[in-house]
């Protein structure tokens, strides 16, 4: 399998080395040149198998060429064992049709931990072959920064330095970045928003004198294994549910793009997903654009669904270059637009996207009734991006259909929002231990790209 770049200009590379690369040389994101397709059959035999062998079957021909089937199977079995679930995503009813993803069972509390223990092992199993060192540097709204830590922390070849924006991430996903000792970790509060933190990353990718140097990588979901490992979990839900004998819906709450496109890679590969709902906090350009008013960036405004407050969603690039029939001379143009403010999508693109995308948006009153709604009618007590899903969810639901709504993060880890909507306060699982006596350790920096650098240049530890 070769990965190539959304906007073509940058070599082909295996799976590993687009996975130690990161963002393409010419800004771009890589992709796998052809989606394989899993033959109906198979799809239907991965109804009740656990989910290792899920993810095995699912992801084998997009790594195959880079890991031997043992070594992927062993990394696959060390990724999920710390999971708190056996199902590893378990599913909960909570009405005829409506149906959460449970994809909080991980070591951080948020989905992320499918995608972030899967590339720790696959780039700790790298890494040792060739004896390479790298520094990983990545921008965080708040769940990345602290699954990327939780995977990498320890480790003698990896540097991980996270930017997360100064004041606008939760006490607990601050805390969980803070607070681990490891040596080789390294949590930096941006005077910024999550753009500055991610444009700061883009920059230094596009830097190649401090790229080499350092030799950077990147864990953000601009890696295509990020979104691979994602892929898994559309499969083993849908398949519990009755595909591929009959189609399932999705409402994914959504920011930066990397989650809901890989229920779109899951449907090119041939599970039957009716419609891939894009669900929205009131930092809304997904669902305008969806709308067909352009990608037009405004202020981000800070929400009480904080992971999701962002303007330029990174994997967008990857759906635009798709709804482009993979144009990637086109993707550069709109991509350099974006630079100055925004772009309008061609009435063709626009079609395409509808055909896969649906959209809505919630907004804070919304999400905090439907906290208090959803604890009220299921008993269930969820995060304030789930309860964004699950309000746009409700909209879209088509009769028949089974609709299942991402529940993307555990509710403790955005207490205050939680318990000022609904009156209860969510526990964090006894296995997150003293997460708040714990000691903190932060550098705070400013929205500077020379001083960013010049500080990670200083404190790589190997
Ligand atoms: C809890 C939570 N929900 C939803 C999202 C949005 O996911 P994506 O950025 O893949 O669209 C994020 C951030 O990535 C998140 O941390
Ligand atoms: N919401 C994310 C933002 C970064 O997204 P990524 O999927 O590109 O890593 C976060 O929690 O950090």
């Amino acid at each position: 399998m070769r990965y190539i770049s959304t906007r073509g200009q940058a070599p082909e590379l295996t799976f590993e080395e687009a996975m130690l690369t990161g963002l393409a040389r010419d800004g771009g994101l890589y992709l796998p040149a052809e989606i394989p397709a899993i033959p109906s059959d198979e799809i239907a035999a991965l109804a009740g198998q656990p989910y290792e062998e899920i993810a095995f079957r699912v992801m084998w021909p997009y790594v195959s060429g880079s890991f031997s089937e043992d070594e992927f199977r062993g990394i696959i079995a060390r990724a999920y064992e710390g999971f708190g679930h056996a199902a590893r995503a378990p599913l909960r009813q909570l009405d005829a049709n409506a149906f959460l993803l449970e994809l909080f069972h991980g070591p951080t509390l948020a989905f992320k931990d499918f995608a972030m223990q899967l590339i720790g092992q696959l780039f700790q199993t790298a890494l040792e072959r060739s004896g390479e060192r790298v520094t990983i540097v990545g921008a965080t709204s708040g769940d990345t920064g602290s699954a990327a830590i939780e995977a990498f922390r320890g480790l003698d070849n990896v540097d991980v330095f996270i930017l997360f924006p100064h004041g606008r991430v939760s006490e607990v996903q601050r805390r969980q970045m803070t607070t681990p000792e490891d040596a080789n970790v390294h949590a930096l509060a941006l005077d910024g928003d999550f753009d500055d933190c991610q444009a700061a990353v883009k920059a230094m990718f596009n830097d190649f004198e401090f790229r080499d140097g350092v030799r950077l990588a990147g864990v953000n979901s601009i890696n295509f294994a990020r979104v691979l490992a994602q892929v898994v979990y559309y499969f083993s839900s849908a398949t519990n549910l009755g595909a591929p004998h009959r189609a399932v819906d999705f409402t994914v709450p959504t920011g930066n793009f990397g989650d809901i496109f890989a229920g779109y890679i899951a449907r090119r590969m041939g599970l039957p997903i009716g419609r891939l709902v894009v669900a929205t906090n009131q930092n809304d350009i997904l669902h305008r654009c969806l709308s067909g008013q352009g990608y037009h960036k405004g202020d981000t405004i800070p929400s009480i669904s904080p992971s999701m407050d962002i303007q330029v969603s990174s994997n967008f690039e990857r759906a635009l270059y798709y709804a482009y029939d993979q144009d990637g001379r086109a993707v550069a143009q709109l991509m350099d637009e974006l630079k100055t403010g925004g772009f309008e999508v061609s009435q063709g693109a626009m079609q395409a996207l509808r055909e896969t995308y649906a959209s809505g948006r919630a907004s804070e009153t919304e999400t905090g009734a439907t906290i208090r709604s959803t604890l009220a009618s299921s008993a269930e007590l969820v995060c304030p991006h789930t309860a964004v899903g699950l309000k746009v969810a409700g909209e879209q639901a088509r009769p028949g259909v089974p609709m299942v709504t991402l529940a993307t993060a555990h509710p403790a880890k955005f207490p205050a929002a939680v318990e000022e909507a609904s009156g209860v306060f969510p526990p964090l699982p006894s296995r997150m231990g003293n997460l708040y006596e714990k000691p903190e350790r932060v550098h705070r920096i400013a929205n500077d790209l020379g001083a960013i650098e010049d500080h990670i240049r200083g404190h790589i530890h190997a």
